[in-house]
């Protein structure tokens, strides 16, 4: 007769023994699938915060919606100017050129504004005196206007559909003459900048920021001329060899800490767009730099001290408007540098608050050339800065040593 004590430990040893046999597969199978499921979830990791990214609520996504849709129906009007022989080219008092596009482009993009958000302020580039005062330039441009309208019916609804008469389209023009400043929300619209690129038949672009407390904070760029592809090198005749046939043109958009995003223009609503990044750079010699194809805008031989001083060797690229921002915000460049030429030339905010945002969201450092923030809340112009400069974050500092060693130079 057998003892109930060691009866119990064979029982319990059989039970072990058939528990561990059991688990063996199960836990070779696990050995082998966990680290593969870790391994896909950390694939998968940036695809997932990229949807909650996209699903939560985001910061200012009426802003940026009514922003792009405005800028979208914008650059409808400058590309039909911009096939046209007659541009209705002005001379401002300032000599610089304005265009029919111009014109148009700011009454549709302040009606936009002023239909969706009645209490901002707009600070715009031009205003409607020009047009007052010339009959015939005015009904060229109200035939521009009334003829650029989205294809989608909701999409142009939301930014008011047609402007509704003549003297409605002065208005909206001139209600671009605010003061600008640090208090509230002002936005800052450049309707074509690079009007001269525009002229020539070069790259322009379609700006507008929305600066809250004086900080650019949603910004949009419409560049007809730009390929689609982010990936398209950037070779040194882009700014010349712009015709915006099929798969050109790109809208580009940032909201402060939401990150920045690329997507074709259209001619309807907005088509869906992808997050867009600098090009990570830690070796400046390796770096393209842009700058103004106009050299009474930022010195042509600054900025070749600069890249010389950094080791670079390729030629700079050279374009107009703030396709030099978009460019670099996409990593088809890596540097933009624009040295002063004139003292007395003071920076306006509508040509830089769109791309400063846009640089700044996709991983990008900017400032004046003596490395001092820019600051967009002390009027129409950037008055206490001189120059800009933009680029990665890791080359930054040495970016503005390089820059600070050749103005100095120049003292
Ligand atoms: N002396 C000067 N220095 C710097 N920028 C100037 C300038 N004269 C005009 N600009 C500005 O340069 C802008 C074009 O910049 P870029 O050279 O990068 O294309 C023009 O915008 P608009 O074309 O909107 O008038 C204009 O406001
Ligand atoms: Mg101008
Ligand atoms: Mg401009
Ligand atoms: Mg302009």
């Amino acid at each position: 007769m057998t003892t109930p004590l060691p009866q119990f430990r064979k029982y319990l040893l059989l039970t072990l023994i058939t528990l561990a046999l059991s688990l063996l597969p199960i836990s070779s199978v696990l050995s082998r699938t966990l680290p593969r499921l870790y391994q896909i979830k950390s694939h998968l990791y940036p695809a997932l915060q990229t949807r909650t990214f996209s699903s939560r609520a985001m910061a200012y996504e009426k802003e940026l919606e009514i922003a792009a849709l405005a800028v979208q129906r914008a650059t409808l009007l400058t590309k039909s100017v911009y096939h046209s022989h007659s541009k209705g080219t002005l001379s401002k008092s300032d000599s610089s050129p304005v265009t029919i596009g111009d014109f148009g482009a700011q009454a549709l993009i302040i009606s936009s504004i002023k239909h969706a958000f009645p209490n901002d302020e707009v600070v715009g580039e031009e205003d409607a005196d020009d047009l007052r005062a010339d009959s015939s330039l005015r009904d060229l441009v109200w035939k521009l206007v009334q003829a650029a309208k989205l294809e989608d019916a909701a999409a142009e609804e939301k930014i008011g559909g047609p402007i509704k008469s003549v003297e409605a389209m002065l208005d909206a023009i001139d209600s671009g003459r605010s003061a600008g400043g640090r208090k509230g929300r002002i936005w800052a619209l450049d309707p074509i900048d690079g009007t001269k690129g525009f002229l020539r038949g070069g790259q322009y672009a379609v700006c507008l920021a929305l600066m809250v407390g004086g900080i650019p904070t949603v910004g949009v760029i419409g560049t007809p001329n730009l390929p689609v592809d982010d990936q398209a090198p950037l070779d040194a005749k882009i700014g010349e060899n712009a015709d915006d046939s099929e798969g050109k043109g790109v809208l580009f958009s940032a909201v402060r800490g939401e990150g920045a995003t690329s997507r074709p223009l259209s001619k309807g609503g907005l088509e869906p767009g992808k997050s867009i990044n600098m090009k990570p750079l830690d070796d400046t010699t390796q770096a393209t730099f842009c700058e103004s194809v106009e050299a009474g805008h930022s010195s042509h031989s600054d900025n070749a001290a600069i890249a010389s001083k950094l080791g670079i060797t390729k030629p700079s690229v050279r374009m107009d408007s703030q396709a030099k921002y978009c460019s670099i915000a996409r990593g088809a460049g890596d540097l933009y540098l624009r040295l002063p030429v004139s003292k007395s030339y003071e920076e306006k905010i509508w040509d830089h608050a769109a791309g400063v945002v846009i640089v700044q969201e996709a991983g990008g450092e900017i400032s004046d050339a003596w490395g001092k923030p820019l600051d967009f809340g002390i009027g129409r112009t950037l008055k206490e800065n001189k120059g800009i400069i933009a680029a990665p974050k890791a080359v930054f500092p040495m970016v503005i040593e390089a820059v600070k060693e050749v103005l100095n130079a120049k003292q």
